[in-house]
């Protein structure tokens, strides 16, 4: 082989259009969860003109925990999630994802970086593309700008992609345009979407509103099976499903923590029947 051979070699090895330059790959934190616990909420005090949505707002999540966060409207729960993620600043408290990352001094994209996905209720996905381009697409944007203009998929992220679309029972619906896909598998889709970025926590709000009782029952699996090797906070305000998946339950009141524990514990509890489930009843 000529030195030139071996040259174009070297080159066309360094320049491969499925390699992502170490140097560009992301590295990834390293969150601290020696004491179990993942997040930390602490003192959080939020008010919007004088009305206190948080009220020093305390809660802390363990590592690989599946938690049901619930409580009636305008509980505060949208707003602690837009606390966690860097959408909104509170006037005072302190958030730490682990026990070394201070959430409250980085922006909404570092946050994402730091692995920490959001869910919303609505599911946004790009309904042109089909349910693998929908996955890629989200891979690359993980990527960064650089990585995104040379990368092609590599075997290992297109086995990550097939992995996500087992997770998601999506596999035989790989090809079809996400527009066509029914709301829950849309949703699923959306989690997909997420997990793509192998995020550590996931806050996902309302998952089950306006599934059917079938899709209800695979979200519960989806959210369960995630657990562990992820955490994950769901807010949800159908009680038969949060029955169904969760362990600890807390409920939030005017901005604070009224009750947690188990679901019969929360159910039970004189505080929550007096202003959330009786209510309901
Ligand atoms: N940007 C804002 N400006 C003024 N008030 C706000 C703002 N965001 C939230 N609030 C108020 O803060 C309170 C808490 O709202 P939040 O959306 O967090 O409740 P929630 O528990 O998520 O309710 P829901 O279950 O209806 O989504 C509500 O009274 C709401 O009107």
């Amino acid at each position: 082989m000529s030195v030139i051979e071996t040259v174009s070699d070297q080159a066309r090895d360094v320049f491969r259009p499925d390699q992502v330059w170490p140097f560009l790959m992301p590295k990834k934190p390293e969150i601290n969860v020696s004491q179990q616990v993942i997040l930390y909420v602490e003192g959080v005090n939020l008010s919007f003109d004088g009305f206190k949505a948080l009220n020093n707002l305390n809660l802390y999540v363990n590592d690989g925990e599946l938690r049901c966060l619930i409580g009636a409207n305008g509980a505060g729960k949208t707003t602690m999630m837009d606390v966690i993620t860097g959408k909104t600043q509170p006037d005072s408290g302190t958030v730490y994802f682990g026990s070394n990352y201070n959430l409250l001094d980085r922006s909404e994209a570092e946050i994402a970086e730091l692995g920490i996905g959001r869910k919303f209720q609505k599911p946004t996905v790009f309904e042109a593309h089909s349910v693998f381009d929908n996955l890629e697409l989200s891979l690359k944007s993980n990527k960064g700008v650089i990585p995104t203009l040379f990368a092609r998929l590599s075997p290992t992220e297109i086995g990550r992609i097939e992995e996500v679309l087992e997770i998601i029972s999506l596999t035989d619906q790989r090809y079809m345009l996400a527009g066509a896909l029914s709301h829950g598998q849309k949703q699923w889709l959306e989690i997909g979407m997420l997990l793509m970025a192998q995020p550590r926590l996931l806050l996902v709000d309302e998952p089950v509103a306006g599934m059917t009782p079938q899709e209800t029952e695979r979200t519960a699996e989806l959210l369960t099976s995630l657990a562990g090797e992820h955490t994950v906070i769901v807010v949800e305000h159908d009680m038969e499903f949060v029955r169904s998946i969760a362990r600890t339950v807390t409920v939030l009141h005017q901005g604070s923590v009224l009750a947690e524990g188990t679901m019969d514990q929360v159910q039970n509890n004189r505080d929550v029947i007096e202003v959330y489930l009786g209510e309901e009843a």
